[in-house]
């Protein structure tokens, strides 16, 4: 079990913008989704989260979680949006419990989990973008939730903290599914375990990250990379 079932269509208005995609994943993965600016990766994410409402199917262990009432859903499925500045003075602590339904306890255990404990009482306000994206997942973090999704986690952040994110992730996902957003295909190769290429809101390719080739990217980018396959390691080279 554990295991989820998306199978969803999303329209703003006339316009479809995911159209007919399909996946499963299951507590243990990292699934990435990638695909060129406007392809409906964000669109998608937030058709999971909730946010938006799609046609279609999305399943939890038999569960339809667009049947769920939002804090019956939030126990379940843990939302990272994109990250923007802060507009609030909120302490780091203030701001992992607040919107969430979770109680002191897995505050505290979250901040601990993103190495932000000594940090709790200053003002997010005041710190680092990547400080910042560490509080956006404990937050969601705080909820406990099986199923975790990040909208482009390391965007902006410099090696060392998309390092410690992707790190986070990997430990996360012995005890959760992860479904992230990622414009970098050298993260999304290395660190997730599948892959959804999204193309006009269509599923353009899946499968094994590391198994994506040349002619994938080339035929949803529209630029021929160089991927180097080395010790494991898929390097794409624009
Ligand atoms: N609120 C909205 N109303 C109407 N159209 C929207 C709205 N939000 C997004 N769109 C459109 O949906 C399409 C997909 O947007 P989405 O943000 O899902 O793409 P994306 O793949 O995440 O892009 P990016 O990589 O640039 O973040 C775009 O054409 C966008 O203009």
């Amino acid at each position: 079990m554990h295991k989820l079932k998306v199978s969803v269509s999303f329209s703003y208005g006339k316009k479809e913008i995911v159209k007919n995609v399909e996946f499963e994943g299951k507590v243990g993965e990292i699934i990435a989704i990638i695909g060129p600016n406007g392809a409906g990766k964000s669109t998608l994410l937030k058709c999971i989260a909730g946010i938006l409402k799609p046609r279609g199917i999305i399943e939890y262990n038999g569960i339809d979680l667009t049947k769920l009432k939002p804090k019956e859903r939030a126990k379940i499925v843990g939302y990272v949006p994109q990250s923007s500045y802060p507009e609030f003075a909120f302490t780091v602590e203030e701001f992992v419990e607040l919107g969430t339904y979770a109680g002191k306890g897995d505050v505290d255990e979250a901040i601990r989990r993103v190495g932000l404990w000594e940090k709790r009482k200053e003002f997010i306000t005041n710190l680092s973008g990547g400080e910042y994206q560490l509080t956006l997942i404990a937050r969601a973090l705080a909820q406990g939730g099986d199923i975790m999704l990040l909208d482009e986690p390391t965007s902006h952040l410099d090696i060392n903290h998309t390092r410690e994110i992707m790190e986070i992730l990997q430990e996360l996902k012995k005890e959760k599914l992860i479904i992230a957003v990622f414009h970098d295909l050298n993260l999304a190769i290395n660190y997730a375990d599948e892959i959804i290429v999204l193309k006009n809101g269509e599923t353009a390719w899946k499968g094994k990250s590391k198994e994506i080739s040349e002619e994938v990217i080339e035929a949803t980018y529209g630029i021929k990379p160089r991927i180097v396959r080395e010790d494991g390691i898929v390097a794409v080279l624009p």
